[in-house]
């Protein structure tokens, strides 16, 4: 048995070409450009490439892209600063400020600032709390490019056992919810978690976003899981791997995305996505 690939790349192209064409809709009404702020501070260099890739996908489907970059000693009251001012300015519908940040700045504080109904990241307690609580709107975009790749398969999701490897903020936890809302049996693993390799050899449906390279060993992949890696490492070769074994794990999925090319194009499609939406439900 092979796993067939699921192609995250092409999947976000074909999600950009809608958001364009409604753009170009909005356009020929007479109404405004979706507008993007993305805040970034320092000069991580993995933060920049995914930026960088934030801002061309925008100017791509016609939004207006605001750039943030602010130094590395950029105090937490001057990045509020800028916060009020974007939750103030009518242009922008969405507001994103990268993770992580420079220590001596509060990640949570910053987030909930942002006003809710432009937090297009989905980071903010408001709208975590509005998907734990099953009336969703603006969702986290790793696991909701996630939720497109998994209905891609055509599989049914309800009853599978899903197995979310890392419980952060940003991927595990609210992947965690999501599935739970697509009728799945959830089990969240982490760092304290005992017999990682027994959890893992039940995923019907395996989410891994842990950030180390081949930390799940193919032989660990139940035959004919969906296997969906979130993991970006870039080893010292310059090549980019994911947090799974993928040749093992291939020979043992029925379903599986690669890095890159399979959940990183996703997120920023669906960045885009929220912030489209943001901009017809909130600000239209
Ligand atoms: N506030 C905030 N929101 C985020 O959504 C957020 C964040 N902070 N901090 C970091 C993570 C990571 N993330 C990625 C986005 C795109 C790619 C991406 O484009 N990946 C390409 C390859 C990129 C490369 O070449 O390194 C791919 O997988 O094919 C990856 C990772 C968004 N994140
Ligand atoms: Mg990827």
């Amino acid at each position: 048995m092979t796993a067939s690939i699921i192609d995250g790349k092409s999947h976000a192209a074909s999600i950009r070409q809608n958001i364009a064409t409604k753009v170009e809709q909005r356009i020929n009404q007479g109404l405004r450009a979706p507008g993007l702020a993305v805040i970034l501070v320092g000069a991580d260099p993995a933060s920049q490439v995914y930026v960088g890739n934030k801002r061309k996908a925008c100017e791509q489907v016609g939004f207006i892209s605001k750039s943030v970059d602010l130094d590395a000693s950029t105090t937490q009251s001057e990045l509020l600063a800028h916060i009020d001012a974007l939750n103030e300015d009518p242009s922008i519908d969405g507001i994103l400020v990268q993770l992580p940040l420079p220590d001596h700045i509060d990640s949570s504080t910053v987030i909930e600032r942002i006003r809710p109904d432009k937090d297009v990241d989905g980071f903010h307690p408001y709208n975590v709390g509005r998907l734990a609580q099953r009336i969703p709107v603006l969702r986290p975009c790793t696991p909701l490019g996630i939720m497109h790749l998994v209905q891609s398969t055509g599989l049914k999701t309800q009853g599978m056992h899903a197995v979310i490897v890392g419980a952060s903020n940003i991927v595990g936890r609210p992947m965690t919810l999501e599935l739970l809302l697509r009728g799945c049996t959830t089990t969240t693993c982490h760092r304290f978690t005992q017999d990682l390799r027994h959890h893992v050899e039940q995923a019907d449906l395996l989410v891994v976003a842990v950030g180390k390279p081949n930390f799940i060993p193919g032989e660990w992949i139940k035959p004919g899981a969906i296997v969906i890696d979130v993991g970006i490492n870039r080893l010292d070769t310059g090549k980019l791997v994911g947090d799974v074994e993928f040749d093992k794990a291939c020979e043992r999925a029925g379903h599986i995305t690669p890095v890159p090319g399979g959940v990183g194009p996703m997120t920023i499609a669906c960045l885009l996505q929220n912030t489209l939406f943001a901009c017809e439900q909130y600000h239209s």
